[in-house]
């Protein structure tokens, strides 16, 4: 009897994560779909995010592509999207040959009112900054999950930094003094030893214990011998598309 109790608890548990995983899918692809067809027109260059929500984002951009001959040409943000923009059939570019983009749509670990992101969770910021900045315009795309008031009231994974990495420590005890929490060498899974970005730096994971000035924040770990770059996007984003539990999509415009 209490076997089957257990078994019964487990197999509801299995069900109950399911559910919300494929809500969760359901609100990325929402919001993906949404923001694609409204800011992505023939003839554009787009930069392409990483993470799981700019998949669906791609999906509808080679769907478009398909059936309305829609002709744009891509410029990734990883090896992910890299490999993504290749898989899906769309036409790779680079910064290089391609300089100024038309938008640039990506994921986001969260969001404050203020429309200041955490960006990393997949290692990728740096390159997803400078993707964000060569493009006129850049949208958002995220589930329900990541809308929120202030940094770190849903995601608690903390800031990612990227770092040169020689200077992991200096960094990491400079950030803790000045700014207090704690800053973490981002691990690998499958691997031993630290996450190493695209880039081939590591990635310090900063969990902040309260809520700071980000744009001053940034600027001053941006500017400590052997920081590349922070997750912290502040003032770059023209609109966030969030998809929510219900089925819509909520859709916030920087004024
Ligand atoms: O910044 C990122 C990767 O560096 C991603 O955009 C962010 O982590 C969101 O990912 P997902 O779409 O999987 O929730």
């Amino acid at each position: 009897m209490l076997l089957k109790l257990i078994k019964q608890a487990a197999f509801n548990s299995i069900s109950r994560h399911k559910t919300t995983v494929a809500m969760v899918d359901a609100a990325k692809r929402l919001a993906a779909r949404a923001a694609v067809d409204e800011y992505v027109k023939n003839g554009q260059k787009v930069g392409i995010g990483s993470g799981s929500t700019i998949k669906f984002a791609v999906e509808r951009i080679a769907e478009r592509t398909k059936d309305e001959s829609l002709n744009v040409v891509c410029v990734p943000t990883s090896f992910q999207a890299r490999e993504l923009i290749l898989s899906s059939g769309l036409v790779l570019e680079s910064l290089d040959t391609t300089p100024v983009l038309d938008v640039a749509i990506d994921g986001a670990d969260e969001v404050d009112k203020d429309f200041v992101l955490i960006k990393g969770g997949g290692g990728c910021l740096t390159q997803e900054k400078i993707v964000a900045a060569a493009a006129k315009k850049f949208i958002v795309i995220a589930d329900y999950r990541k809308d929120s008031t202030l940094l770190g009231e849903q995601y608690k994974k903390g800031i990612p930094v990227e770092v040169i990495p020689m200077a992991r420590v200096p960094i990491k005890r400079k950030i803790e003094s000045n700014f207090g929490g704690k800053a973490e060498l981002r691990m690998a899974i499958n691997k031993a030893g630290p996450v190493v970005t695209d880039n081939g730096n590591f990635i310090l994971d900063w969990k902040f214990d309260k809520v700071h000035k980000w744009s001053e924040v940034h600027k001053e770990i941006k500017l400590m011998p052997g920081v590349v770059e922070t997750g912290l996007f502040v003032d770059m984003t023209n609109a966030v598309f969030f998809g929510l539990e219900d089925g819509s999509v909520k859709t916030k415009l920087v004024k």
